[in-house]
């Protein structure tokens, strides 16, 4: 804090509210705390009496939390992030196109952990589309030391990005639809346009759909012939689960696939499937994914899709929040599942 006479003022920090007096008229502040001095605000303020102020002067090492919004938004944001101008002393990051949230959680909970800074976030690994709100961000005091933004962006800079939407790529999907009932026409396939619904709503496209019995070879060859033909994404579904015919998982080793998890800790989707032929995905999709309207899918694939190589770590980690509560009326993705 210094004095400044308030010609010279200008672009310095008020320390504290500024009344003006009008004899019969009123009393208020004419000038906030933490207002920051324009050329137009000296005639007002020599008109009551105010030749000399004190303020704040950024060249003494602090910043005002205006600047220290901006700054701390800027120093976190990775691609397809938009920021609004600082509105009491908050920064608002919105999306600016369409695809995945991704935040380091360990960034943000160490940028947190840093006295005065507030920056707070929706959950991660959601689909976002553009103008979504993703987080906001100030300082708590009005100033702050120009020492602890340095911190602060050191932080940010270490965890870089600390949040960003990365874009989904567009999937050329193949699927392998099992069982011997819609193989022979006993009943009519539900999966089909599920799926196809599904992945044109993130951006991709299912190419090809392969109908097969539940025969470990001929799913097998399913597979390996749609990736043949260019599938770079596999979804193969039905037969997860226990029964004797149930033999999509061990088609899916038989391909010769990396296999990352048979099995999850979400419901629904506890039967699922991850494996990666090469670079490309195979999914062993449970029968309750075409049953319900959020599960394992909708967890997984938006991740993939944002080019995510995702481990038997990353699956296990979806058991807390893996559980869908089953409401009455589904909100998803306005719940806790998968969050
Ligand atoms: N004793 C146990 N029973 C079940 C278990 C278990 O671990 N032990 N797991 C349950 C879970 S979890 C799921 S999910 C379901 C089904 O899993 P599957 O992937 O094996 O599904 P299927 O047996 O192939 O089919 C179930 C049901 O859905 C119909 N279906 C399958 N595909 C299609 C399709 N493309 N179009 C229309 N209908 C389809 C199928 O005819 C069956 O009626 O298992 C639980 N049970
Ligand atoms: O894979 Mo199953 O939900 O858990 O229905």
């Amino acid at each position: 804090m210094k004095t400044i006479a308030v010609e010279h003022a200008v672009g310095t920090v008020l320390c504290h509210d500024i009344t003006k007096i009008v004899p019969g008229g009123g009393k208020g502040p004419a000038f906030r705390r933490g207002h920051v001095v324009r050329e137009e605000d000296i005639p007002a303020l020599l008109d009551i009496g105010k030749a000399n102020l004190y303020v704040f002067d950024p060249a003494d090492g602090y910043v005002h939390e205006d600047t220290a919004a901006i700054r701390l938004s800027r120093a976190a944001a990775g691609q397809g992030i938009a920021f609004s101008e600082p509105q009491e002393g908050k920064v608002t990051l919105t999306a600016s196109h369409d695809g995945l949230l991704c935040i380091d959680v360990d960034g943000l909970t160490r940028l947190n952990d840093i006295q005065d800074v507030s920056f707070g976030t929706i959950h991660r690994h959601q689909r976002v589309k553009p103008g979504r709100v993703l987080a906001g961000t100030r300082v708590v005091p009005l100033v702050v030391p120009e020492a602890l933004m340095q911190e602060a962006e050191a932080v940010c800079a270490e965890h870089s990005p600390l949040i960003e939407v990365r874009p989904l790529r567009h999937a050329q999907v193949g699927v392998v639809t099992t069982g011997s009932e819609i193989f022979h026409g006993r009943i009519k396939d539900g999966f089909g346009p599920l799926l196809r619904a599904k992945f044109d709503d993130l951006g991709s496209e299912v190419v090809d759909q392969v109908f097969v019995s539940d025969m470990v070879g001929m799913t097998a060859d399913a597979i390996t012939s749609l990736v043949r033909q260019g599938a770079d994404f596999i979804a193969v579904t039905g037969g997860m689960s226990v029964d004797p015919d149930d033999q999509t998982p061990a088609a899916i080793r038989a391909t010769g696939a990396e296999v990352i998890s048979y099995g999850a800790p979400t419901y629904p989707g506890a039967m699922f499937m991850l494996a990666y032929l090469d670079d490309v995905p195979v999914l062993g999709l449970p029968g309750c994914v075409m049953y319900y309207k959020a599960s394992i899918f909708d967890l997984v694939v938006p991740r993939l899709l944002a080019g995510e190589r995702l481990t038997r770590r990353d699956i296990v980690a979806l058991g807390h929040g893996g559980l869908c509560e089953n409401c009455g009326t589904c909100r998803y993705p306005a719940c806790g599942f998968g969050k």
